[in-house]
This record gives structure tokens, C-alpha cells and sequence, in this order.
């Protein structure tokens, strides 16, 4: 069997409810779909560690508490990957794309496509909870 690759996400939700999708950067597959920002575990770290230093490294804050809300998994062709996310709420810091990705805050509906299909369950459960309609398959696609 093709061996997990461990993945931290956060859902970064501002007070007003909005959440931050970023794009993909130029060079790593799926460039320019949208994802929730977030990266590959490193040996020996927790999720918490992980999701803490991506978020500095690629966006350039500095989150408060976060815990894993769901776990999800998707067989990409380019790997199998099981995603841990996290719902963030405090966070420091300035926003800074350093790899030159786009940013943006997203009210319901959710505007921005393509999204990464290993994205749309959980914009799925997030619509749900908000007891809102949402077809997750109208953002598969651009
Ligand atoms: N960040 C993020 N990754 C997601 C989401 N949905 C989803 O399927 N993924 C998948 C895509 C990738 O296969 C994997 C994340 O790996 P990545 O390559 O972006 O991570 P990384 O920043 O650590 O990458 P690198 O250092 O190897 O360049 O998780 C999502 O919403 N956000």
C-alpha cells in the first residue's frame, strides 16, 4: 500500500466568519487551485507543530491554539495524503504570502475555483454547520 503523507490545514476564520483560502503556488502540483493554507508534516512533529510553522513560513503569522476538528483522507495520483484540520480563531501577526501566492477571504458562498478536490468535504461540513445549500462540485472546476 502507498505509504500516507501527512498533511496540517488550517481553517483560519475570522470574527466576521469569513475563511482564508490561498492559491497554490507556481511549481507544486495543482498550481493556482485554492486550498486552505497548511503543509507537510516533518519527522517527529505533531499536527499543531507542523500547521504553527507553515503558517509562518508561507503566510507569515503566528497562531494561537489549534486542534484537530476532522481528519480526511484523498488518493491524489501524486500521493495519498490524510489531512488533519485544524480550525484556527487567534492568530498574530501580519499577513505575508512568501511564495508569492494569492490570498483571500471568503463569506459564503465561496467565490474562488478551482479548489483542491481534498478541500471540498470539509467546505462541505462547513456549509452544513451554517445550515447553508452548497454543491461542493461547482468548485471543481474553473
Ligand atoms: N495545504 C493544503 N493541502 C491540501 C489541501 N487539500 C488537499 O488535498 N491538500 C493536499 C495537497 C498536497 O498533496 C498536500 C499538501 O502538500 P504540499 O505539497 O502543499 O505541502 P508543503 O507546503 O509541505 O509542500 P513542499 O514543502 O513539499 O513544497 O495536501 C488544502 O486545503 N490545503
Amino acid at each position: 500500500m502507498r505509504p500516507y503523507t501527512e498533511v496540517a490545514v488550517g481553517i483560519l476564520i475570522r470574527g466576521d466568519g469569513a475563511l482564508l483560502l490561498t492559491s497554490r503556488p507556481e511549481g507544486k502540483v495543482y498550481a493556482g487551485y485554492w486550498e486552505f493554507p497548511g503543509g507537510k508534516l516533518e519527522a517527529g512533529e505533531s499536527v499543531e507543530q507542523a500547521l504553527r510553522r507553515e503558517l509562518q513560513e508561507e503566510i507569515g503569522i503566528t497562531i494561537g491554539p489549534a486542534q484537530v476538528w476532522k481528519v480526511t483522507e484523498h488518493d491524489y495520483p501524486h500521493a495519498l495524503v490524510r489531512l488533519h484540520w485544524c480550525r484556527v480563531t487567534e492568530w498574530s501577526g501580519a499577513f505575508e504570502m512568501r511564495e508569492a501566492q494569492q490570498m483571500c477571504w471568503q463569506h459564503w458562498p465561496v467565490t474562488v475555483r478551482p479548489v483542491l478536490p481534498g478541500a471540498l468535504p470539509v467546505l462541505e461540513w462547513l456549509a452544513q454547520e451554517r445550515g447553508l445549500a452548497f454543491d461542493p462540485e461547482i468548485l471543481r472546476n474553473k
